[in-house]
């Protein structure tokens, strides 16, 4: 559906009642059967939205596919294309990423010029998504031909942070790489979380942590430096079993 509605009902959750939690499924990787199973699970462990795509490898088929058996969960799903042509009408709503540290125009702005009218022909609600790729930065990292950000360096994940709000980017999403070693520590999470809201932000974009996520004390970590929402992908794929755990300590103590 065109317009902002699942944004809007996405920040209203976050602002009543607490963390957000998004389950990723790449369809190159999890066919339609295990896809429909890892999204029910997601939904049981209170997960509140699937995510689906994948950086490399993935058809038009194998996407519709995975985002009808996603849908059976209940949960929104929303794509997260690698690339201008991952669509699928059946899905709610498109992060319509940049790249904020890509070296190659395509991923800064053609991918959305091209992206554009299939989303408006396919109905997809366009959420306007900043995406910071730091250290490890895996396949998404490799292919977008980023600069990653260095772990070391929280000052200037923050300066992206900042600016990806500043240009209207609604899901400010600091990415560590899909199976990063490390996820993107909290300094880096804790010094986007004060910009944003010293810039009047806050609850009005969701600052989205992702990657290398596999324990309760790495979601606990997140939540505490101030991530509105966690991302997890190889978790739900390896260890679905182990979901309910990871949701409940990143959502622990919400909503502040
Ligand atoms: C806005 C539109 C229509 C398209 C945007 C196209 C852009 C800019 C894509 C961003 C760069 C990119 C390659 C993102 C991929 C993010 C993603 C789906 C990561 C999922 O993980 P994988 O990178 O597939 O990890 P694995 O290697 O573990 O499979
Ligand atoms: O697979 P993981 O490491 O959970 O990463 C999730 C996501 O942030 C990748 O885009
Ligand atoms: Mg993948």
């Amino acid at each position: 559906m065109a317009g902002r509605r699942l944004l809007e009902k996405l920040l209203e959750k976050r602002r009543s009642s607490g963390r957000l939690h998004f389950t990723l499924i790449d369809p190159d990787k999890t066919g339609p059967a295990e896809a429909g199973e890892i999204a029910a699970r997601a939904a049981e462990a209170g997960s509140d939205a699937v995510l689906v795509g994948g950086s490399i490898g993935v058809t038009f088929e194998e996407t519709d596919e995975v985002v009808k058996a996603a849908k059976t969960s209940g949960l929104p799903v929303i794509l997260f294309p690698g690339g201008h042509t991952n669509a699928s009408r059946h899905a709610d709503a498109v992060l319509f990423l940049t790249v904020l540290n890509s070296d190659n125009p395509y991923y800064i702005v053609q991918a959305q010029i091209l992206g554009a009218p299939l989303a408006l022909k396919l109905g997809l609600e366009a959420i306007p998504t900043s995406y910071i790729i730091v250290g490890y930065g895996g396949a998404a990292g490799f292919v977008a031909r980023a600069r990653p950000i260095p772990y070391e360096k929280p000052e200037l994940a923050a300066l992206h942070a900042l600016a990806g709000a500043m240009m209207g980017g609604r899901i400010v999403y600091l990415e560590a790489g899909s199976g990063a070693p490390k996820p993107v520590p909290p300094e880096a999470v804790a010094a986007s979380r004060k910009l944003i809201d010293a810039a009047g932000y806050r609850g009005e974009v969701l600052l989205t942590v992702g990657g290398g996520v596999r324990t309760p004390e790495a979601a606990r970590a997140a939540a505490e430096a101030g991530a509105d929402v966690l991302v997890t992908g190889t978790l739900a794929e390896e260890n679905p079993e182990r979901l309910a755990e990871i949701v409940k300590a990143f959502k622990s103590g919400s909503p502040t």
